[in-house]
């Protein structure tokens, strides 16, 4: 496996091909902890891997660098999938400083017995010598922690961009070129959408000063390092932090005996009828994961709900949590559902949830008494058009 990202620059990290949930996101294709060595007349490890894990790291380690040789060891996130292996690693590196920012060490002090560490807090723009190369630090709040920052070295135009630009990806390459782009580019917009969407304005800011920086590559803290599709993953995140819709319609939908179902099935049909992408989900038969990917980038969603006890189905509301939590922006739609006896809940609460979220409301929920009538599937059909038709705009 190549591991070496420029001369006596070497990836350190672990490929966790078995996981499958990450804190609720459902990592279908495993992910990696990136870690890297900077070796010069001083050196420097770039972040660490998960706690489980560091035996690996250090073992990656100890085959290029004798371990009393680290002089710096690197967090530029305090979040436990890179900072879990700190201890262990603090622990067989005598003589390295934890380098990482004020809020950052406050974090890792908050997580672990850091009592015997050796510290060197840097503030945004601060550098560290190593001797042929210079580390430069730049604060990126909520990019994706409050202490999050990226570590740059000027000389070598390569940037560790710690989550920004990271998928959840485990792969036997460590380098863009030699995955199929289209797949990155997938796990990247899944790892976007299901961590940082409700982060876009930060992220933003970050990139706008990222372009001020050369880079000609660009070392995430999970999945491929980019060097030969930077400009690819930029443009592609320039339009994640907007949520910039495409013509693409989706239409989210749970039942019980199948009423809510044939109109989220009609809903899909008016749809079609236009000149656009629409997708159909039932949230129980669709990860979240999957679902708010596909939310990320379309123009228009319909989400329906039949009612069950005054509310609506608790696998609606689980995806509604998330979705709001991560917020979404630049949507219209619309709530739809049936209902038996009584307006409350279904799909009046699920309309209430995507005022909340911000999503801009096309029409009253669309609501059918127990099986929808030929004339409610009509209309259902109409909405469906009228999506389709605002999706039509982003072509
Ligand atoms: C367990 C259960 C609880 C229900 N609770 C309500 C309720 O509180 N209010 C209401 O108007 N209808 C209630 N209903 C009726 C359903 O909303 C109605 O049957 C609806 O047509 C189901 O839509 P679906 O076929 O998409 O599942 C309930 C149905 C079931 C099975």
């Amino acid at each position: 496996m190549n591991t070496e990202l420029k001369e006596g620059i070497n990836w350190v990290g672990y490929i966790d091909w078995t996981v499958r949930d990450f804190h609720g996101y459902k990592t279908e294709s495993g992910s990696t902890y990136n870690a890297y060595l900077v070796q010069d007349e001083k050196n420097a490890v770039i972040d660490a891997v998960k706690g489980p894990f560091v035996d690996k790291l250090i073992e990656r380690i100890k085959a290029l660098a004798e371990l009393e040789s680290i002089n710096y060891v690197v967090c530029n996130h305090a979040e436990p999938d890179h900072s879990g292996g700190l201890p262990g690693l603090m622990a067989v590196c005598p003589n390295a400083e934890l380098v990482c920012n004020a809020k950052c060490k406050a974090a890792l002090e908050m997580h672990f017995d850091t009592s015997s560490w050796k510290w060197h807090v840097v503030a945004d723009g601060d550098t560290i010598s190593l001797g042929k190369r210079t580390l430069a630090f730049v604060d990126t709040p909520m990019v994706h922690w409050p202490e999050s920052m990226f570590t740059y070295l000027p000389e070598e135009k390569l940037l560790f961009s710690m989550d920004a630009f990271g998928q959840h990806y485990a792969s036997a390459f460590r380098f863009d070129d030699e995955e199929p782009l289209d797949v990155i580019l997938q796990e990247a917009k899944a790892y976007y959408a299901n961590i940082v969407m409700l982060y876009g304005r930060p992220i933003a800011q970050t990139m706008a000063r990222a372009a001020d920086l050369e880079i000609e590559m660009i070392a995430p803290s999970h999945g491929v390092i980019w060097r030969s599709h930077i400009k690819e993953v930029f443009e592609a995140y320039q339009k994640w932090v907007v949520c910039k819709p495409t013509p693409k319609v989706v239409v989210l939908y749970t039942t019980m005996w199948k009423a809510t179902e044939q109109m989220a099935q009609a809903i899909l049909e008016g749809a079609q009828e236009c000149d656009v992408e629409a997708q159909l989900y039932n949230v129980d038969s669709t990860h979240m994961t999957r679902i708010v990917t596909e939310v990320l980038d379309c123009a228009t969603v319909a989400i329906g709900s039949p009612t069950l006890n005054n509310g609506i189905m608790p696998s609606m509301a689980a995806v509604l949590c998330y979705m709001k939590g991560l917020r979404p922006t630049h949507k219209k739609g619309f709530a739809f559902g049936s209902y038996g006896w009584s307006k409350r809940g279904g799909p009046t609460e699920v309309g209430q949830v995507m005022e909340e979220m911000k999503i801009e409301i096309m029409q009253e929920p669309l609501r059918a008494q127990y099986t929808p009538s030929p004339e409610t599937l009509e209309e259902c059909r109409e909405a469906g058009r009228a999506m389709g038709k605002i999706a039509e705009e982003y072509k």
